[in-house]
Parts: C-alpha cells; sequence; structure tokens
C-alpha cells in the first residue's frame, strides 16, 4: 500500500555535537507514504542521531528535514499529533504499573486507542498489572511500542525495536509491523538485525561514518555486493596454480592461511572454472563455500571498511597528523 507521496524527506542533513564532532554527514533519502524504510549501520554510524533530527528531537546543523510536509523541529505542534515514536530508553517512571503508563500516556494522546487494544497488540494484556520495574527488557520494549502505537500514528519511527526480545517475541513484532504496514502507517526503522532489515524493508541505507554507504531495495542492495567463493588451498598447491583469476571474472581475493576467499560478480563463470580446473588436476577442494552477495555482506564489507579507518586514524593519532573533526567523541554533549 505505498505511494510514491513522500512522507519523510530528507535532504544534505548534517549534525554537529558540541565540541565540533560532526555525527551526519550529507544525509539524503526520502520515504514515501506507506512505505518501510530501515536504517543500518555499525555502532556509532549515526542512525540515532539522524533518526532524532527526523523525529524533531534536535535541530539540524544544517539540510532540510519534513514529515508529512512539516519541519518537525519548528512546526512540532503539526507533526506531532500523527507520529508515533518508540526511541532506544522510553523512561517510564518505575513504580507505575503497566496499566498506569498506558493511561497516563493516553491521557496526552488525542484520539488514543482503548488500554485493552494497545496492550493486546503487544501482548502485554496478562501483564497490565505489573509494575514497570519487574518487566524483563524485552517487556519494556513491547511496553514503548505499545505506547508508540496509542494514537494510531500515520508515521511510525522504531528505533531498535527487537533489541532484548527472544526469537518468539521478535517474530510477533515483525508481525505487528507488517500489519501495521499494510494499513498504510508509514514505518522509519533502525535496527542491527539484517534479517529484520532484509525481511521488512522495502529500502534501506545502510549509514557508515555520517554518511549512507548504500541505499536501496534489499534486493538491489544485495546484488550489489560481489558473490565469494572460498577454499582450502589443497597442499602443495599455491594460488598461482590455479586459472589466471582474472580469466575466471575474479575481480579480488584474498588469502588466510590455507584458506582462499575469492570476489567476482560472475559466480557461474568463477565456481564452474574452479570446479573443472579442481577435476582436471584431480584435487579436492576442502571447505568448498560458495555464496551470492547478500545484505550480511555488503554490511560486513562497510564495517571492514570502518576498522580500517579507525587503524588509519589511531595511526596518524599517534603520528600527529588526524584530521580534524574525525576522531569519535564519547557519548556526552546533546546538541
Ligand atoms: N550527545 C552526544 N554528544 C557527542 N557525541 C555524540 C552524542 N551522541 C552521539 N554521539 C556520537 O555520534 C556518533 C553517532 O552516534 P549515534 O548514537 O547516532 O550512532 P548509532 O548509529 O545510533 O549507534 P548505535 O548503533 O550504537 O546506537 C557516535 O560517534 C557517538 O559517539
Amino acid at each position: 500500500m505505498t505511494t510514491n507521496e513522500p512522507v519523510i524527506e530528507v535532504t544534505d542533513l548534517r549534525r554537529v555535537y558540541d565540541g565540533g564532532y560532526e555525527a551526519v554527514r550529507g544525509v539524503s533519502f526520502e520515504v514515501g507514504r506507506g512505505e518501510l524504510f530501515a536504517l543500518l549501520g555499525t555502532n556509532g554510524a549515526g542512525k540515532t542521531s539522524t533518526v532524532e533530527l527526523i523525529e524533531g528531537l534536535a535541530r539540524p546543523a544544517s539540510g532540510r528535514v519534513r514529515v508529512l510536509g512539516h519541519d518537525p523541529y519548528t512546526e512540532r505542534a503539526a507533526v506531532r499529533p500523527h507520529i508515533g515514536l518508540m526511541l532506544q530508553e522510553g523512561g517510564f517512571p518505575s513504580e507505575l504499573t503497566v496499566s498506569e503508563t498506558v493511561r497516563m500516556w493516553a491521557g496526552c494522546t488525542t484520539g488514543a486507542r482503548p488500554e485493552g487494544e494497545a496492550l493486546s497488540l503487544v501482548g502485554l494484556t496478562r501483564r497490565a498489572g505489573v509494575r514497570v520495574k519487574q518487566l524483563s527488557g524485552g517487556e519494556k520494549r513491547r511496553l514503548d511500542l505499545a505506547l508508540a502505537l496509542l494514537g494510531r500514528p500515520e508515521v511510525l519511527f522504531l528505533d531498535e525495536p527487537t533489541t532484548g526480545l527472544d526469537a518468539e517475541g521478535r517474530q510477533e513484532t515483525w508481525e505487528l509491523v507488517r500489519e501495521l504496514r499494510a494499513t498504510g502507517t508509514t514505518v522509519l526503522l533502525t535496527t542491527h538485525y539484517l534479517e529484520e532489515a532484509e525481511g521488512l524493508a522495502d529500502r534501506l541505507a545502510i549509514l557508515h561514518a555520517g554518511q549512507i554507504a548504500v541505499s536501496g531495495t534489499p534486493a538491489e542492495v544485495t546484488a550489489s555486493q560481489p558473490s565469494r567463493i572460498s577454499f582450502e588451498l589443497p597442499a602443495g598447491y599455491f594460488p598461482g596454480d590455479l586459472p589466471p583469476l582474472d580469466s575466471l571474472g575474479v575481480t579480488g581475493h584474498e588469502i588466510v592461511g590455507r584458506v582462499l576467499r575469492l570476489h567476482t560478480n560472475e559466480l557461474q563463470r568463477a565456481a564452474t572454472g574452479l570446479l573443472t580446473w579442481a577435476e582436471r588436476t584431480g584435487v579436492e577442494l576442502r571447505g568448498l563455500d560458495v555464496r551470492s552477495g547478500s545484505l550480511e555482506e555488503a554490511f560486513l564489507r562497510i564495517a571492514r571498511d570502518v576498522s580500517e579507518q579507525d587503524a588509519r586514524m589511531a595511526r596518524a593519532v599517534q603520528g600527529g597528523t588526524a584530521p580534524k573533526n574525525t576522531a569519535r567523541p564519547d557519548k556526552e554533549h546533546v546538541a
């Protein structure tokens, strides 16, 4: 039930924390009505910093955000009644019961769902009388979600909604999110679970150091990744004994111990060439593993870039040549 009408528009967004650290560095994307857009990224990539700007919780250093056609920071009153927020840390009074918490929240929400409906949506009906401090981490996440859904929002922001949930709870939340999306709710999701993004998102973006490294539908992002073939080099053989790698359509390779890993955009050609060579030579390729590009591969490739950059940065800092505003600070100031 998606349309092209953008409900969220983000253009060249930047966020700079006190102290000058630029956590969001020119992020742009759009989310259409009824679409589910997922933001992925390593720890500290800038997901929460970005989403907070879109939620109107902070003012961008520069760039433009529109939610339902309004600036969520300066026109908060126009946007707030139509959005539901599930933040990473809900922070409810711990002495209240689940039921009291929902009623308190409903008191501040226009057109709130009845308490029973909100609790049943997230499977907390039987915990209504329990104090918040006695809930498990996963149950607190469900309560967060119930509160985000209270006002039947047109736009739902879910910041790591299934962190702390067990496998069953995660499946139930995914089912609920699918139902909401099917009825036209627009969803912006941040998550660390790749299968969550792959299974739920219409489109996704992987953030890296405050910028979008790759974006598209899950299928497009996956297809943009090279496939991989790995195996143990047979005893007494070296990479130079294989057919020339470029003749197999191999674009890159690495060797770790005796394991050779080949990257290719032509999986069938590379696998056929390699297996034909092994057959002709009479060797066994032990541990042979052939896999198409995946979202995980895209994520790991970006994460590897991050670690390499961090290592370069550490060396530059030791040598006194680190560029300004690129070292990641500890979280201490709110912009
Ligand atoms: N209040 C703050 N003051 C200074 N720096 C901050 C602040 N909040 C976040 N940062 C820094 O900004 C960068 C991005 O943080 P952010 O929380 O947006 O990342 P994230 O992608 O949501 O990470 P995670 O997956 O760990 O939640 C990090 O380097 C973080 O240390």
